[in-house]
């Protein structure tokens, strides 16, 4: 589905990554993980096509990704950002339902099918009632919700997730990241930055460890992240607990000694 081999990432003449190789399929859930200003929302942007490599090549179904055109891309690839800001005060609705865009033959009428898939988006997500509300006036979290929902309608088997969970409420961030899971278990591939090293210690999450001026290791997060990563990632120390969570079911979580 998705992939790079040597990608070099960056702005100018500044590189910002080196020598990225991965390789991510249908049904995964990939956790990049690193500290602040290592390049995962660049490296975003490289594998989107939005920002030229600086050397090597991303491949989406085998196809570079400066080919596709963009309503092509759009139907297959859904991207949430980090922080947005839309120029027109739209309403919550007319965001969410951005997400059919790449369906619609130029600016036309959403279908009662475009309308029921973007009712059902902001459902998932517990925002139906933002629906009339405009998106400039509401809260970070909810423009967050909002973004998500936009690209759940889009329908897309990749998605793209920068920092999904990062202004939300402890509700929503549970809600949202077992959604997130659901959708790579119904066969998409959801690839997200986060800042949470818990996040990889899902069962089926798989891992791309960044640090200075590129990737340390990749794999399953369970096999691969440890303590010592964690500090040399984040400077900071820390342990890897097991909880039991007591439906049988053990949970690792990273606890930072602070
Ligand atoms: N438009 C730009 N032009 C030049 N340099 C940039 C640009 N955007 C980001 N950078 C630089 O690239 C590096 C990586 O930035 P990036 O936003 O990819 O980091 P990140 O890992 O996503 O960080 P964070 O966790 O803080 O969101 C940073 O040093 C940043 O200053």
């Amino acid at each position: 589905m998705i992939r790079t081999e040597k990608l070099c990432c960056g702005y100018g003449s500044r590189m910002v990554l080196q020598n990225v190789s991965l390789s991510m399929e249908a049904g995964e859930l990939w956790c990049v993980l690193g500290a602040n200003g290592v390049g995962k929302s660049t490296l975003f942007k490289t594998l989107l096509g939005l920002l030229k490599p600086m050397g090597g090549t991303v491949l989406v179904d085998g196809r570079p990704v400066e080919q596709w055109s963009r309503a092509e891309f759009a139907r297959r690839v859904s991207y949430v950002p980090q922080g947005h800001t839309p120029p027109f005060p739209f309403k919550v609705w007319e965001v969410a339902a951005m997400g059919r865009n790449p369906y619609q033959r130029g600016i036309g009428r959403l279908s009662r099918e475009d309308r029921r898939v973007v009712a059902e988006a902001l459902e998932i997500l517990g925002i139906e009632r933002l629906a009339g509300e405009i998106y400039t006036r509401i809260s970070g979290g909810e423009r967050q919700l909002t973004l998500l929902a936009r690209a759940i309608a889009q329908q897309t088997p990749v998605m793209f997730l920068d920092e999904p969970v990062s202004n939300l409420d402890f509700g929503n961030h549970a809600r949202v990241l077992r959604h997130v899971r659901d959708l790579a278990a119904m066969g998409k591939t959801v690839v997200m930055t986060t800042h949470c090293p818990d996040h990889a210690f899902f069962p089926e999450s798989r891992v791309v460890l960044l640090d200075r001026g590129g990737v340390i290791c990749t794999g399953r997060g369970a096999d691969v992240v440890t303590e010592e990563l964690i500090r040399r990632m984040y400077g900071v120390d820390n342990r890897i607990v097991v909880l039991n969570r007591g439906d049988g079911e053990a949970e690792r979580v990273c606890v930072a000694d602070c």
